[in-house]
């Protein structure tokens, strides 16, 4: 059993069990086969990419059949095994739940009380239903259903175990009582001769398990009756269950000192066939109640499908092929064959490829338009380029293209973009993510020659979707390690994807008429062969207007209906959207601002649920504070950075960018000390921001005349006596690139002037060994995380105008005062506050031709 904590919601899905109850903490395998829970599992399933094991639902049983119609004696009890009866095989519950198949299950139809349980296995049967397997979590009640349709729906309260309490004589001699007659009951059953394991497990159940898990566990250990488990199921109070648990062993105890004594009579009697056959039932009902039953009693019902199963696929010549050979392997096997498992899961995949399966396009630019505007908030530019596309795919009309790489910072809304381009096309939608994928492998499948080898992401994608054209959106490090990136060239690559050949399957793949997507973080991890067949469209990070925007309209509507609750019941205004995005958040991207307006609806429903229970909806305030949200999410986590900042000599606010779209600020730390003239860098610096500390450096030095710093310019002395100290920090992020070189240039003579320059000031450009700047990239996300960090003035290359004037949004463009520079006069001018602190001389001249 898993012992994390496990929240239980107030609203949960309500599967509707017949003929069984489960109890917290037992585990219980259902058919499920009625349309409105195939229904629900089908979600489930969909979006639980294996972790099935954090859906919670309720198991709600039915009631039970009026008293005068016949009493099912075949329902099989939860759990973990059953020990004291005779199952009869051919009555599984499967039957009960084919008989309801078409019979949808009204709220009055079930039983006031239920448990909460966790789903821990769940797999799809043949006929279209599911098989689950559902452990028990916590008794509930359920108060209200809030939905029919498509599945139900209720609101619940919860009943967790409670301990007992040593002053409550009452209860300690109810807890002794229950012990003795399950020790009582497990010296009886000592003497059925169960395996030894079995009768462990109950022992050291009986010793350690709390009491009222106790009485759950026992009540399905002996052979009760429906009724009997729903009166144990509905005593949510500890003692009324221990006594009704003490009732029913004590009868149980009473039934089973009779049927052995008629046992031993009989035994002796007993032909070692008829035992065999006792002991299999049994077993077989001990292994269904474990969820370990293998539901494959009759192989040649199991090929005669998979035979028809495979017809219907309509696979591909060579798929065919390949597959009437492995049926005929199949029919000579037995299935205790290791091999036949094999051959079986191997034709299971053949006939799950959706060879010929596909939707029908929808390519309406006008509808993909809509769709894109009414998903994203701003982003116009990539909204316009992602039309574009899918205008030539419309004339073009085969997908033989460039494919799409969105690139950008986590949290932009790439992969959203993503989900709307395959809605705007009706297609289905599948990510593959790339992330910590090594081999290749992964990505083309294990040969089956291997043990427990499996096909690849791609085939297991399709199967997934279950049709051949989907978008798949592909996600993370295209790593450059060897061969995964060699196997994705061949699946990206339009010449060559329609014979896609996946190791596992071993027959070509058509991949020609997927849609591929990719997106990235960072190009440069984008390897340069793949790169060549890709269009990278860069999302570029929010700016704090933006963000605000996309919170209103999308963000904050999304997370109060994810809560359960309606639009309206959560009102925050833009200050406060503002305060959350800036104080709260350090993204380029609005993922963790979605977190923690989450947190705040999170809040609010627990207010509104706890208004609705005391029946005082009417005193209930939808809207936010600005202390509420200091209540919610705690003191602010990021001050302004710079705000905070006293200007010193030698620290200079810099400019970064990283390929990925996502800019910020950096502050560069000079100092000096006696020293030898030696240069020290540190920081995690690439080659080209070294190169520019010298370039820097040698500039300072070979004008340190002309700027105050020395007495003469032949004096040497200056810089041979000290050390020069330079510091990025955020030592563990990796820093390169040209564009430091003003602000490398501008922090040592500020060190060495003893002068300060504003921390509300920033600078970015390239500078050469004469003292000319030059312009660099990535200003458009420079200038908006500088806008975002606090920063006033902004010192940039001259030759970087236009793209201030091009990208930059308007109300950042308003707020700062951009000053352009040619020379690295012009940046000290402008970061010195317009003071000029350089002395022009023919000298300089004279100086520079010495150089
Ligand atoms: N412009 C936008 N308008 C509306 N919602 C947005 C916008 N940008 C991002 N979002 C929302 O932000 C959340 C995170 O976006 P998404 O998961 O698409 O990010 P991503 O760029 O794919 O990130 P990663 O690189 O980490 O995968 C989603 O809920 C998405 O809907």
């Amino acid at each position: 059993m898993n012992d994390s904590i496990i929240i239980i919601p107030k609203v949960l899905p309500i599967v509707p069990i017949r003929n069984k109850v489960l109890l917290p903490g037992l585990a219980l395998r259902l058919h499920i086969g009625r349309k409105e829970t195939v229904q629900l599992m089908q979600r489930i399933y969909k979006s639980a990419d294996n972790k099935e094991s954090k859906y919670i639902i309720g198991c709600v049983p039915v009631q039970p059949p009026h008293k005068s119609e016949p009493k099912d004696t075949n329902n099989s009890s939860n759990i973990p095994f059953t020990l004291t009866r005779n199952v009869n095989r051919n009555s599984t519950p499967k039957k009960t739940i084919e008989e309801t198949f078409n019979q949808a299950t009204q709220p009055s139809d079930l039983h006031e009380f239920g448990c909460a349980a966790r789903i821990i296995k769940l797999e799809r049967t043949v006929g279209g239903g599911f098989i689950v397997v559902v452990e028990g979590v916590v008794r509930i009640r359920v108060d209200r259903y809030v939905l029919e349709r498509p599945y139900l729906e209720a609101e619940v309260t919860t009943f967790p175990e409670i301990s007992v309490s040593n002053d409550d004589q009452e209860l300690q001699e109810l807890v002794i009582l229950l012990k003795s007659t399950g020790r009582e009951l497990l010296a009886l059953l000592q003497d059925l001769k169960l395996p030894t394991s079995v009768l462990t497990q109950l022992q050291k159940f009986i010793e350690n398990a709390s009491s009222g898990t106790l009485a759950d566990l026992l009540i399905s250990t002996i052979d009760s009756s429906y009724e009997e488990k729903l009166q144990i199921l509905d005593a949510h109070d500890l003692k009324s269950r221990m006594s009704t648990a003490i009732e029913l062993l004590t009868k149980q105890i009473h039934v089973l000192k009779i049927s052995q004594k008629i046992h031993s009579t009989v035994e002796g009697k007993l032909s070692r066939k008829h035992r065999e056959f006792y002991l299999r039932q049994q077993l077989n009902a001990i292994k269904e109640e474990l969820g370990e039953q293998n539901d494959s009693p009759n192989e040649e019902d199991e090929i005669t499908d998979l035979t028809k199963r495979i017809q219907e696929a309509g696979l591909s010549v060579e798929a065919d092929k390949a597959a009437q050979r492995e049926l005929k392997r199949l029919k000579r096997m037995h299935p205790t064959q290791a091999e036949y498992q094999v051959v079986r899961t191997y034709l299971e995949w053949l006939s799950e490829i959706p060879w010929s399966k596909s939707t029908t396009d929808i390519l309406d630019i006008h509808k993909a338009r809509q769709q894109l505007e009414d998903d994203h908030y701003g982003l116009d530019s990539v909204k316009k380029r992602v039309l574009e596309y899918l205008a030539v795919l419309k004339l073009k009309e085969d997908l033989k293209g460039p494919i799409l790489c969105l690139l950008g910072p986590p949290g932009v809304g790439k992969t959203s973009l993503g989900k709307s381009i395959a809605n705007a096309l009706g297609r289905k939608f599948h990510r593959i993510s790339l992330g910590g994928v090594r081999d290749e492998a992964e990505i083309r499948g294990h040969r089956r020659t291997y043990i427990g080898a499996m096909p690849g992401l791609i085939a297991q994608g399709l199967r997934r979707v279950g049709v051949k054209n989907p978008v798949f959106l592909l996600v993370g490090h295209l790593s450059n390690h060897g061969d995964p990136s060699a196997a994705l060239l061949e699946v990206l690559d339009p010449e060559q994807n329609n014979t896609f050949n996946d190791h596992y399957l071993n027959v070509p793949l058509d991949l020609s008429k997927v849609l591929f997507i990719a997106t990235a973080n960072q190009v440069d991890t984008i390897p340069p062969p793949l790169l060549d067949r890709m269009e990278l469209i860069t999302v570029p990070g929010y700016t704090f207007d933006e963000k605000i925007n996309i919170a209103q309209r999308h963000l904050l509507p999304k997370q109060i209906i994810n809560h359960g609750l309606s639009i309206g019941d959560v009102k925050i205004s833009d200050k406060l959207l503002l305060k959350i995005a800036s104080g709260y958040t350090r993204e380029a991207g609005v993922r963790s601002l979605e977190r923690e307006i989450a947190s705040v609806c999170r809040a609010k429903a627990v207010e509104y649920a706890d208004a609705k229970d005391k029946d005082e909806l009417y005193g209930y305030c939808g809207v936010i504070s600005e202390e509420g949200v200091e209540n919610i999410l705690g003191v602010t986590k990021y001050d302004n950075e710079v705000a905070e900042r006293t200007a010193r000599p030698g620290v200079i606010t810099g400019l970064s960018w990283s390929a990925s779209g996502s800019g910020g600020i950096l502050f560069i730390e000079a100092t000096q000390m006696a020293g030898k003239g030696n240069l020290q860098l540190t920081g995690k610096l690439g080659d080209v921001i070294k190169e520019s500390a010298t370039i820097a450096l040698s500039w300072v030095r070979s004008h340190a005349f002309q700027l105050g710093i020395t007495t003469s310019e032949t004096e040497s002395t200056f810089f041979f006596q000290r050390d020069v100290h330079i510091h990025f920090p955020a030592g563990a992020v990796g820093k390169d690139g040209p564009s430091a070189g003003v602000a490398l240039t501008t922090a040592l003579v500020s060190l060495f002037t003893h002068r300060r320059v504003p921390p509300t000031t920033a600078m970015t450009g390239e500078i050469t060994l004469r003292g000319q700047v030059l312009p660099v990239g990535g200003i458009k996300e420079k200038v908006i995380a500088a806008h975002r960090a606090g920063i006033k003035k902004v010192i940039l290359p001259t030759r970087n105008r236009k793209d201030v004037e091009g990208d930059v949004p308007t109300n950042v463009k308003n707020e700062i005062n951009f000053v352009y520079a040619n020379s690295i006069f012009d940046i000290l001018q402008a970061a010195f506050e317009g003071e000029k602190i350089w002395i022009d001389s023919a000298s300089v001249v004279e100086f520079e031709s010495r150089l």
